[in-house]
């Protein structure tokens, strides 16, 4: 893989495994990546995308056409690498300009080996995506591109997003803490599943102590740290596949300590309590996504990236092993379950990032819900 200059020309062609195939410019590193083709439709963040351990294993094409204006700086990433596969977009910025700027996008993508495309007609891409569905997907870069028929029977031998098990692959393998800001009221055991950086910070920023342990944490080590409650990140990946998890979430249901999950941790607690979860066509990635939240009623523009969602029916309380429990969150898009929360136990999760890295903050409440499940649990 060698490095490629800003302003390159060299040539670039992404192939979709059903044979459709986009020319472009490489943009990044020149050489070769495979993944699952997903869309974003977020118009900023785009560092914080890319850094967010979810998208592992997946070929990013940005809606927006201009990518890259405000160049990399080293604030906002989210984890300490890039996990995209692969990034497409359609006019990178020639020159970054804004004051907190370090270096170009193109430079970084570069630095860190993730192959890219440019020049590619992205609205096009996003609607046959939108039409055929999320699918695997290559982008090839160079002098010597071979020809697309030999391009396409490598992407068909790439592997699906269906059944990928692949938090361990993004999860520290270290225990950490991250110390409350000001004085410290509760400790939470968060399980990384692929969790981003924003998350123990806004649960930090209320008091918390948080206790950052592997995927693989069992039982015992959650309660080795005394928690006040249980947090069960994000992550890459199809949750059919998170065993281990939902074996470990239902402990901390049976011992009853607050729970609250997001993203993968939503479709976790799904699975915990015996409901299916099943892969959306084209999933819910970008900032703008409305949801309702059905406990008020109000409706919240909100952050999403996920590609599965939990199947629990939206207009009855279902009866669970744990007690009662119901959809609190819906996207009002599409009517997507966006929320769990369980009546006779204090625990609930969301399927969207009110962590907002990037995105708006009308979700933020959901840490203060967490927050005051704990209080109720030591009144
Ligand atoms: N951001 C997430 O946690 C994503 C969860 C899961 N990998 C999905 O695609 O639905």
């Amino acid at each position: 893989m060698t490095l490629s200059t800003r302003g390159d020309q060299t040539p670039a062609v992404l192939v979709l495994e059903d044979g459709r195939a986009f020319r472009g410019r490489a943009y990044g590193a020149v050489g070769e990546t495979f993944g699952e083709a997903v869309f974003s439709t977020g118009m900023t963040g785009y560092q914080e995308t890319l850094t967010d351990p979810s998208y592992h294993r997946q070929v990013v094409v940005m809606t927006a056409p201009h990518v890259g204006n405000t160049g990399v700086n080293d604030e906002d990433p989210e984890s300490a690498r890039i996990w995209v596969s692969g990034y497409v977009v359609r006019d990178p910025a020639r020159k970054p300009s804004n004051w907190r700027s370090q270096r170009s996008l193109d430079e970084e993508l570069a630095a860190q080996g993730v192959v890219g495309i440019s020049g590619v007609d992205t609205r096009a891409l996003t609607r046959h995506l939108r039409e055929r569905g999320a699918m695997r997907v290559g982008i090839f870069s160079g002098n010597a591109i071979p020809d697309e028929g030999t391009l396409l029977a490598r992407v068909r031998q790439a592997p699906e997003m269906t059944g990928a098990d692949l938090s361990a692959e993004v999860a520290t393998k270290e225990a950490y803490v991250v110390p409350a800001i000001g004085t410290k009221k509760f400790t939470v055991a968060a399980i990384d599943l692929g969790i981003k950086g924003m998350t123990p910070h806004r649960m930090a920023e209320r008091g918390i102590e948080v206790h950052v342990l592997p995927a693989t944490a069992t039982l015992e080590e959650v309660y080795a740290v005394a928690p006040d409650g249980v947090f069960f990140s994000n992550g890459p990946g199809d949750p059919s596949t998170a065993d281990h998890p939902v074996a470990l979430m239902r402990g901390v249901l049976e011992r009853k300590t607050p729970l609250f999950g997001i993203c993968f941790g939503n479709q976790i607690l799904g699975r915990a309590l015996g409901f299916g979860t099943y892969k959306l066509k084209y999933g819910h990635r970008g900032i703008n996504q409305p949801v309702q939240d059905r406990t008020t009623g109000k409706v919240e523009v909100t952050a999403h990236n996920h590609g599965f969602a939990v199947d629990a029916p939206l207009d009855q309380v279902s009866d669970t092993e744990f007690g009662r429990a119901e959809v609190s969150h819906v996207c009002l898009n599409d009517q997507v379950v966006e929320g769990l929360q369980l009546l006779d136990r204090p625990a609930f999760s969301v399927q969207y990032h009110p962590e907002a890295a990037a995105g708006p903050h009308d979700a933020a409440y959901l840490f203060d819900r967490f927050v005051s499940l704990m209080e109720g649990q030591r009144a």
